[in-house]
């Protein structure tokens, strides 16, 4: 970013009446005006008071960003004296990392998650402040509904009038006083002197004054105002920061599926799930069944992470950058969100028909960037099958090649192509055994690992996303040989993706049988899923649904509940060649 161009530009704009609401610009001059915070506000969330910096020394905080507190408990906070002209004007690195990558999000459409680690190490960071780079970056782009909502009341034009700059770094600031434990005086101080770096002195003044209107009343009390208890769904969709579509949504999905229908708080329910789409996941890992691949697991857990909860030789790593760690720079240790885990092992455990008198034949209809593909073909190489990963995008078919590289070559071949015409290519003579369709989807069940998707998605998608769905779904179960399993599977949990999906399959192809997908992910999983919780009758009920059930026979995992992506599968078979000898098998 060049800061002397965007600083002409910033300098007009801040020196053209850029008023924050309620006068207390000018008593931001000499850091009076907005007075110190008085311990009884307590901290931004959490009301940890009494955080300040000492005097010349340096702030010091943990990769979240939270400043020890060395003050007495419940001291109130302290506005540097300083003007903003007299502050730094270097910005500190950390910040300057999330500030560019919530403008590259904005001003290039790029995604958080693939430019953040570029920029990292390009600045240089070491691992605290990169934990703290990331908490700003990811925490303020998922926080951008609330935020506008406090800013617009801290301002006296509409928000979309004042300069994209200056508007992120208004929410970068907002996030550090609001749901970080930083001192007001440092969030300010720090996020000044970032907008004269990166911006420009001219707007540096009123970002201070906005800023310490945002600083004037703690989280409770904003929170109140711009999002009332009773403000219903448009209300909650403030408080928790998503598009007010995407709540409906969500609230829509927790009363349809299997576990969570029948909740008696269905407001508590929708709150946790919303809550936890904000929060930071934790890092999974799991260990490819090829050579090295446990040994690599047994390292990473000797290195602090933890065994993972749900999903067989997998791990919770907490320790920072995963791609250090060797088995993942091998390819034989790799990160991989438990749910995805679990619903690629179950459709190798569904009970499929045999194949008679030759090795299986897998298809991954939807494989890149290749996570599931590369679990499968090590499956399959370990059971003697073979997989073929298919991927529209060239590029993408490529990820998907170098993610199988661990893998014996024997047991897998990507290609490139369209789903949708599956059946016309020279791999799928004879039909597959087991199928995956990992869907394109709306991402709404993986909010928290894209921190700005929630922002870019619209109802509009949907359409588009569930044609392609039922289309691919249509491919793929025309290439399942007799008796073979199809999981069609998702990374959202809307029923226009998931449960109405399969009902719409089923009604154009009734010869398929719908597998109780909870029975084998229960199967594969470690922990208990917990997935019939709520239901009237638990597993005996979920057992004795109507076939024509779907709900009752799909599973839905959540973020809130099984610490996972909202994951959708179903397990769908097609009949056998030989219906009165139905042998089954476990895969
Ligand atoms: C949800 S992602 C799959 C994720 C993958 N299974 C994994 O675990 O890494 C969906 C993939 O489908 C691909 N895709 C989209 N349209 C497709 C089509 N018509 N045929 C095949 N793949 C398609 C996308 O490019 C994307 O890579």
């Amino acid at each position: 970013m060049s800061g002397e161009g965007q600083g002409g530009q910033g300098r007009g704009r801040g020196s053209s009446g850029g008023g924050a609401r309620g006068g207390s610009r000018g008593g931001s001059r000499n850091g009076s005006g907005g007075g110190p915070r008085g311990g009884s506000h307590g901290g931004p969330r959490g009301g940890s008071g009494g955080a300040r910096r000492e005097s010349g020394g340096e702030e010091r905080r943990d990769a979240q960003g939270r400043t020890r507190s060395r003050g007495r408990s419940g001291a109130g906070r302290r506005y540097s004296a300083q003007a903003p002209a007299q502050r730094s004007r270097t910005a500190d690195p950390a910040r300057r990392v999330a500030f560019e990558v919530i403008r590259a999000v904005h001003a290039e459409d790029a995604y958080a998650n693939l430019v953040l680690p570029g920029r990292i190490r390009h600045a240089r960071l070491d691992r605290r402040d990169a934990g703290f780079a990331t908490e700003l970056a990811y925490g303020t782009l998922r926080g951008i509904g609330l935020y506008d909502a406090v800013l617009a009341r801290c301002v006296d034009r509409p928000l979309e009038k004042i300069d994209p700059p200056v508007l992120d770094a208004l929410r970068l600031g907002a996030h550090q006083l609001l749901a970080m434990r930083v001192p007001a005086h440092a969030a300010l101080d720090a996020t000044v002197a970032l907008v004269r770096a990166e911006i420009g002195a001219g707007p540096s003044g009123f970002v201070n004054a906005v800023l310490r209107r945002v600083a004037e009343r703690p989280l409770e009390d904003w929170l109140a105002d711009v999002a009332p208890e009773d403000g219903g769904d448009a209300a909650l969709a403030v408080r928790a920061s998503h598009p007010v579509w995407i709540v409906r949504a969500l609230r829509q999905a927790l009363a349809a599926h299997r576990g969570t229908r029948h909740v008696a708080d269905r407001d508590a329910e929708l709150g946790a799930l919303l809550e936890a789409d904000n929060a930071s996941p934790v890092v999974n890992l799991v260990a490819l069944p090829v050579p090295g691949g446990r040994e690599a697991l047994a390292a990473a857990l000797e290195d602090g992470a933890e065994p993972g909860p749900l999903a067989p030789d997998s791990a919770l790593h907490a320790g920072g950058d995963a791609g250090r760690l060797p088995g993942v720079r091998e390819g034989v240790l790799r990160v991989q969100d438990a749910g995805s885990q679990l619903t690629a092992r179950a459709l190798v455990a569904a009970p499929a028909a045999a194949a008679q008198g030759r090795p299986e034949r897998w298809l991954d209809l939807c494989a890149g960037p290749g996570g599931k593909a590369a679990l499968l073909a090590a499956l399959a190489a370990e059971r003697g099958a073979t997989l073929v990963a298919n991927e529209v995008a060239e590029h993408r078919a490529e990820l998907v090649r170098q993610a199988l590289g661990a893998v014996p070559a024997a047991a897998w071949t990507v290609r490139a192509g369209d789903g949708r015409a599956i059946a016309d290519a020279p791999e799928a003579a004879g039909g597959f055994d087991r199928v995956l369709v990992d869907a394109p989807c709306t991402g709404l069940g993986a909010l928290r690992r894209r921190p700005e998707s929630r922002w870019r998605r619209t109802p509009a998608d949907l359409a588009e996303l569930t044609g392609l769905q039922s289309e691919l779904l249509d491919a793929a179960a025309a290439v399942l040989a007799p008796g073979g399993v199809l999981a069609y599977v998702t990374c959202s949990p809307h029923v226009a993706e998931t449960t109405v999906q399969v009902q719409d399959l089923l009604r154009r192809r009734p010869e398929l049988e719908l597998l109780d997908a909870g029975a084998v992910l229960s199967e594969v999983a470690l922990g208990d899923l917990r997935l019939d919780e709520g239901e009237p009758g638990g597993d005996e009920a979920a057992g004795a649904a109507a076939p024509d059930d779907v709900a009752a026979r799909t599973a839905q995992l959540w973020p809130h509940r099984h610490g996972t992506d909202a994951m959708f599968l179903a397990l769908l078979r097609a009949p056998s060649d030989t219906p009165e000898s139905p042998e089954r098998t476990r895969g």
